[in-house]
């Protein structure tokens, strides 16, 4: 079928629109950072893998870490074993161990370099193990109550937090211009395996490398307020202040807490986007209409 003069003129439009940013942002590196919560859509997927590979095909260095929370939780219920959260993080025992790295860095890794790979990129999936990438140690959970005088440090597991990253396993495979795939999996000293959260390793990872970008694709349409209307623009105090009464909680606090740390750190932007629209990584990057919540240095 062929395109009406108009249709066909709009189309025009769109794909030049997409020139500035290519210019601007070929070499450049762009974190992406793939949501569990975003991920349960067979037609999402298929149009995230798209749009990574478009962006490598027109020169851009993207790298994808994703997450898998709900594909664990489901995992977790088969068997059986109860999940809960703290501060948006999984307590995480010996037994939720194992299930997490089979998940992330099995089914949920292989699928997304599956498709990346079926949309006419070379993906190739690793976990933090792969190249030591990520260092980790355990992380501290400062948890506080109203009824409690001062907040209390709680032990959750084996959940890490990022100790250091070694890139060069990243920059060799973009260098051969393979798509690094990341499963948010750390490793200590002495061998023991850690659950990091995937919000927290895109972070770290899109501020080691500087990232241009760092992009992280969830299923609201952006950080709220109250009344549900999308922010943007945010400085640290009033991110504290949502924080404080409430209106940010559960795993938005590790998404935007990393988002303001990558800026601090020297990624050029973080942008929480909605990964429920289709396409939403390709309309981030190539046209005017930037979905979602901005956070830049410069927002304070
Ligand atoms: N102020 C807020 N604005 C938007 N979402 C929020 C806010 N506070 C908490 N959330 C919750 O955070 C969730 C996103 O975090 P999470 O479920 O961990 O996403 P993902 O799996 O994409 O990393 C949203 O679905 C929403 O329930
Ligand atoms: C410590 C911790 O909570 N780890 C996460 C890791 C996966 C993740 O972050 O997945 P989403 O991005 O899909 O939420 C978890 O176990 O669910």
């Amino acid at each position: 079928m062929s395109l009406t003069r108009e249709a066909a003129s709009n189309t025009a439009k769109v794909l030049s629109e997409a020139l500035p940013y290519i210019q601007r942002f070929t070499g450049k590196t762009i974190v992406v950072k793939f949501g569990g919560n975003a991920m349960v859509d067979e037609k999402l997927k298929a149009s995230f893998a798209r749009d990574i590979v478009m962006m490598k095909l027109v020169g851009m260095n993207p790298v994808v870490v994703h997450g898998g929370g709900p594909q664990i939780g489901d995992l977790l219920k088969k068997l059986n074993i109860e999940s809960h959260f703290i501060n948006g993080m999984r307590v995480t025992d010996s037994k939720t161990m194992d299930v997490v790295e089979m998940v992330l860095g099995g089914t949920v890794n292989k699928e997304i370099v599956n498709l990346i790979n079926h949309a006419g990129g070379k993906a190739v999936g690793i976990t933090g193990k792969d190249g030591q990438l990520l260092m980790a140690r355990k992380l501290k959970v400062r948890h506080s109550k109203p009824e409690m005088a001062a907040p209390e440090i709680i032990d959750i597991g084996h959940v890490g937090e990022v100790a250091s990253i070694d890139t060069s396993v990243i920059d060799m495979l973009t260098n051969s211009d393979f798509i690094p795939v990341i499963a948010p999996i750390g490793v200590d000293g002495e061998g023991r395996s850690y659950n990091i959260n995937a919000d927290l390793v895109a972070g770290k990872i899109a501020e080691v490398l500087q990232a241009e970008k760092l992009m992280l694709l969830t299923n609201v349409a952006g950080l709220q307020d109250k009344n549900g209307q999308v922010l943007t623009g945010l400085s640290t105090k009033q991110v504290d202040d949502l924080i404080a009464d409430g209106t940010i909680y559960g795993g938005m606090l590790p998404k935007i807490q990393c988002a303001l740390d990558a800026v601090k750190g020297g990624a050029k932007a973080a942008h929480i986007i909605d990964g429920r629209v289709n396409h939403a990584t390709l309309l981030e990057i190539f046209t005017d209409q930037g979905v979602g919540t901005l956070i830049t240095n410069t927002t304070g």
